[in-house]
């Protein structure tokens, strides 16, 4: 089994203001984190999908970097193109890179269930909120992709619905799941109101 992890990063971040994988917490970059959570998991390479005006901007050793022929066309199509070009791995880790704060040991977990899976997603549940950009998508999940993308339809919703799902319940501190999408979230972060 080999296991590519993705990181999206080519959003238009149109709550946030500007592009929000640049934000730092704690000096550490949104993109860097995410990529310091699959590095040493499991995952045998690391990615960031992204587009063209983004890309310069991106300073990390530890990831290649994938631009996507056309921006912002949403997850679903990011997924497919990281699918498309990296044609050697079963399984793909996608992580957003707005929701910075997941850990290594939440990915390490996560990727020993793909070891036995015979299905096409694996998808956590943390609380009672399913996390698709939190989660584990095999190499078979690229033909539906394709399908929906030339139906236009974008949202990762109905691959999940076509695909094969096995669904894992995380309990975990409420903060490594925050999903950044306005500043007055990061806000809340940076306060500790979360904990
Ligand atoms: N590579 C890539 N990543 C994307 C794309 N759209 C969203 N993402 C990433 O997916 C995650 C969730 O994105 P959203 O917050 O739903 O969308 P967004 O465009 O970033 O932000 P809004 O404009 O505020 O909706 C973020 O990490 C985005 O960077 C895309 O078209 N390409």
């Amino acid at each position: 089994m080999s296991m590519a992890g993705v990181v999206l990063a080519g959003g238009k971040s149109s709550r946030f203001g500007r592009p929000k994988m640049f934000e730092e917490y704690k000096g550490v970059r949104f993109y860097e984190y995410s990529i310091n959570a699959l590095f040493n998991s499991g995952v045998e390479s690391i990615y960031i999908v992204t587009n063209d005006q983004l890309a310069p901007s991106f300073k990390n050793m530890k990831a290649k970097i994938i631009i996507e022929d056309e921006s912002h066309h949403g997850p679903l199509y990011a997924l497919s193109y990281a699918m498309r070009t990296i044609q050697d791995k079963d399984w793909f880790f996608v992580l957003a890179a707005d929701i910075p704060l997941v850990s290594t040991d939440f990915v390490r977990e996560m990727c020993t269930l793909a070891e036995q899976s015979i299905n096409d997603i694996i998808i956590p549940i943390t609380g009672d909120k399913e996390q698709p950009l939190l989660a584990l998508y095999h190499h078979s999940c690229l033909p539906i992709a394709l399908e929906l993308l030339a139906e236009n339809r974008k949202s990762m919703r109905p691959l999940i619905e076509k695909a094969n799902v096995k669904y894992v319940h995380f309990s975990s501190d409420q903060k490594d799941f925050m999903n950044i999408n306005h500043q007055e979230d990061l806000t809340q972060i940076i306060n500790k109101e979360i904990t």
